[in-house]
């Protein structure tokens, strides 16, 4: 393995993440086809820049403590290359030698960052980190101490034990955090009508209509590779079903999903439609994502309509009333999908939360304008944050909406589905339902 490399790869991705806000699965996907790296190559590098990307929080703790000052201090291209140092030291049992020598070696011929960066990461390798962490939390409260010992923000891990302490499972909270901390295996979902859920030998996931996708590249797979299965969280298919098979659908229904890039669920909200006679009108805000939506649904006939533009115009004039079922995947903080990807929970900021709210609030009112009478909503976040969940819901009595219970409706979908004490709604786990934590709220008409 030329692991020199392949630490350069992953060294930079977490560089870029840093300086440039750039998206790790989207750049080391990219960079390991430059570099030409071997599968065990881009295996390592995969391993070292999405855990060093998890674990940030927590390697920047460490570095902190060992280099005498704070990460501030260290200029970014330092900075990144002791982040992977100290992920191979700490949680990759890489050999000492190798771990320093060939990480300083990034570092080149620059005696300054080179010297000092052996010197870190000399200094990590005498003293194991759980000791380090233990006298860095001696003084600490136990959020701060649990927050930095599973590498989570504090403030995310408080909003967590909120909503599971709703449902008085506060005691799962350590099982969530690992959790998070564990990269889930890629699930497959078979498009309704289009593909058999029997043609992929995976196991079985809480979707009835999914798999777990076999090791390897799931691109390679001819039905991935054909368009007929696609790669979904369980969860995510979930709460697409939830909507469109909630009740028998009626030939000639209209269907919107208000918010839809990239286009996972509309895909399959696509095929669900196909096969029952109704019709479906896709939405999303961005350009770029709305032509992800058109490619996701390409192939599929009748083809839905892709249309570009902010969800809030809907439900005026032609539009008030006109949908029988509507899907509000809203945008959200996304801190139900933390084990998917790696570095979102350093990058979000609890002043998302109230932004994204009063926005989830306004979509939520033009599904209520353009859902028909007697028709459905369902209400969807990928994030646990009450301030996105309960509170947003809490809102749609004022909008003429009631709950469904969409408990039954999961359970009828998915027998046997352990679902914790959430009244209507329905907050899926990673720990506890091996999906991503989204939550699903079906609403019908006063
Ligand atoms: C959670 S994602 C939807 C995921 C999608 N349903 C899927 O399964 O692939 C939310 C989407 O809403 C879009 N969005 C944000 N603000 C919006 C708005 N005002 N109107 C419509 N879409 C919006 C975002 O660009 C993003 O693509």
């Amino acid at each position: 393995m030329s692991g020199a490399s392949a630490r350069e790869v992953a060294r930079d991705v977490v560089l870029a993440v840093a300086r440039d806000d750039a998206y790790a699965n989207l750049l080391l996907p990219a960079r390991i086809r430059e570099a030409g790296l071997t599968p065990a190559d881009a295996g390592f590098a995969t391993e070292l820049a999405y855990g060093t990307l998890r674990w940030q929080g927590q390697h920047d703790a460490l570095i902190a403590d060992a280099a005498g000052r704070s990460i501030d201090a260290i200029d970014p291209t330092t900075l990144a290359t002791l982040r992977i140092g100290s992920h191979q030291l700490s949680r990759m049992r890489t050999p000492v030698h190798a771990a320093v020598h060939e990480t300083v070696a990034l570092l080149g011929s620059h005696r300054g960052r080179a010297g000092f960066a052996n010197a870190v990461l000399r200094r990590l390798s005498e003293v194991p980190a759980e000791e380090r962490l233990a006298r860095l939390t001696a003084d600490a409260s136990d959020d701060d101490r649990l927050a930095l010992e599973t590498a989570h923000p504090a403030w995310v891990l408080r909003a967590l034990r909120r909503t599971l302490d709703r449902e008085g499972a506060g005691d799962e909270l350590g099982a969530l955090l690992a959790a998070d901390n564990d990269p889930p295996a890629v699930q497959l979902v078979a498009l309704p009508g289009i593909a058999d859920p029997d043609a992929v030998d995976g196991a079985e996931t809480a979707s009835p209509i999914g798999r777990v996708a076999p090791p390897g590249d799931p691109a390679r797979l001819p039905q991935v590779a054909d368009g007929s299965w696609r790669v979904q969280d369980a969860g995510s298919q979930l709460a697409a079903l939830a909507l469109t098979r909630a009740r028998p659908v009626q030939a000639g229904e209209r269907w919107l999903d208000l918010c839809a890039g990239p286009g996972g669920k509309a895909a399959l909200m696509a095929a669900e439609a196909a096969a029952a006679g109704a019709t479906l009108e896709a939405n999303e805000l961005l350009p770029h994502r709305a032509r992800l939506v058109r490619e996701a649904v390409r192939g599929i006939q009748p083809r839905p309509d892709v249309v570009t533009g902010d969800g809030r115009r809907y439900g005026r004039g032609e539009t008030a009333g006109a949908f029988d079922r509507v899907l509000l995947d809203a945008p959200c903080t996304g801190l139900g999908a933390l084990r998917r990807r790696p570095e979102a929970r350093w990058r979000k900021q609890p002043t998302d939360v109230p932004e994204l709210a009063a926005l989830q609030v306004e979509l939520l009112e033009a599904a209520a304008r353009a859902v028909a009478p007697g028709g459905l909503v369902a209400y969807v976040t990928c994030s646990p944050h009450l301030a996105e969940t309960r509170a947003v819901v809490d809102r749609a009595a004022a909008l003429g909406l009631v709950p469904v219970d969409t408990r039954a409706v999961v359970r009828e979908l998915s027998p046997g589905i352990e679902l914790g004490e959430t009244g209507d709604a329905v907050q899926l786990w990673p720990h506890r339902n091996g999906t991503d934590a989204m939550f699903v709220q079906l609403l019908t008409t006063k």
